[in-house]
């Protein structure tokens, strides 16, 4: 069943087009990733998606229902943490999460909600003196707390410790398994590897490419790199008369072997026939960041520089 389906998304802010042409599908209980550089036009995709922003043209469909011709019935289904939360400094948690539980139809249970998030501890603790990580972990909960069938997160964990990113994975996993489809927007390969079933790469404000995790990097590497070392006297021609074998480079007693296919055990082969013995023979495991510099000709952003001490 399609939870999520936008056509032809285009929005612009006077004369810069920050959406030119975005279209894809979310099917129910996804993790769908949308992946993009500062810019690529993610948040205006998914405020459009949330009927928080009105598309020039295009169409957003939520379950059905237009975001903006349905915007009651589609608050009630959809929850959203966008990337900054407005939160007044005096609420106190508990008072927060019982406020946004009053403004829906058929909420959960705001208590056991806080307890879930580690917030229980907190109930009474204002919003100002919470932690990085205390702050982000009420706002998933807000997103929650009205009983969404979908949940769009945007900027899930930026700010957060390497632990705290690990314990909202696990968390958002959670979520997924309850039946909740989620859009994830984040510029952290590392996490849109992890989490995501699918993924939108973003780039210009048009949609790069879509695909799991293991087909993005798939579609972008297909060359594979094999490393070895030898201690005794080997003939490259071994390997490079060798089909699949594209780019053979020796350092010392280092061989780099760059080709298509199984090329793992096409070397491992031609080694044993020749009957030399390979030490710490690996491949070079390519990930989401080779993809996401293949799809859109730039680095990925790194956690690190945007993390600050969360707990
Ligand atoms: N309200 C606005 N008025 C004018 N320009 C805007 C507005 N909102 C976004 N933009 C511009 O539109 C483009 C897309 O912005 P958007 O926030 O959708 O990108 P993003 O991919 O979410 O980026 P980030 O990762 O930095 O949040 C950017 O160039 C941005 O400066």
């Amino acid at each position: 069943m399609t939870a999520l389906e936008v056509r032809n998304l285009h929005k612009r802010y006077g004369q810069h087009v920050a959406v030119e042409d975005v279209s894809f599908t979310v099917e129910a209980g996804e993790i769908f990733g949308i992946i993009g550089s500062n810019g690529a036009g993610k948040t205006t995709t998914v405020e459009s998606i949330a009927g928080l922003r009105t598309p020039d043209s295009g169409s957003i469909s939520v379950l059905g229902l237009d975001p903006v011709k349905d915007r009651a019935e589609v608050r009630e289904r959809l929850g959203v943490q966008l990337q900054e939360s407005s939160l007044p400094d005096a609420i106190k948690v508990a008072e927060a999460l019982e406020l946004y539980s009053s403004f829906y139809r058929d909420p959960v249970d705001w208590r056991e909600l806080m307890e879930l998030l580690g917030l229980t501890e907190k109930r009474n603790t204002r919003y100002k003196a919470l932690s990085g990580g205390q702050k982000q972990r009420l706002s998933i909960a807000l997103a929650l707390v009205g009983n969404p069938k979908v949940a769009i997160l945007d900027e899930l964990t930026t700010g957060l410790d390497p632990q705290a990113r690990r314990d909202t994975w696990g968390l958002i996993e959670q979520v997924r398994d309850s039946g909740v489809t989620i859009l994830l927007v984040t510029h952290f390969m590392d996490e849109a590897e992890r989490l995501s079933d699918r993924i939108a790469v973003i780039d210009g404000g048009r949609v790069a490419a879509v695909d799991t995790p293991a087909g993005l990097i798939a579609q972008a590497s297909a060359m594979q790199r094999v490393r070895f070392r030898v201690s005794q006297p080997l003939d490259s021609s071994v390997l490079t008369e060798l089909s699949d074998v594209a780019d053979v480079e020796v350092t010392g007693d280092r061989w780099l072997v760059t080709g298509r296919g199984q090329l793992l055990s096409i070397v491992a082969g031609a080694l044993a026939r020749a009957q030399v013995v390979a030490q710490d023979l690996r491949v070079d495991r390519r990930n989401l960041d080779d993809a996401f510099v293949a799809f859109t000709g730039r680095a990925p952003e790194s956690p690190e520089r945007s993390e600050r001490k969360a707990d």
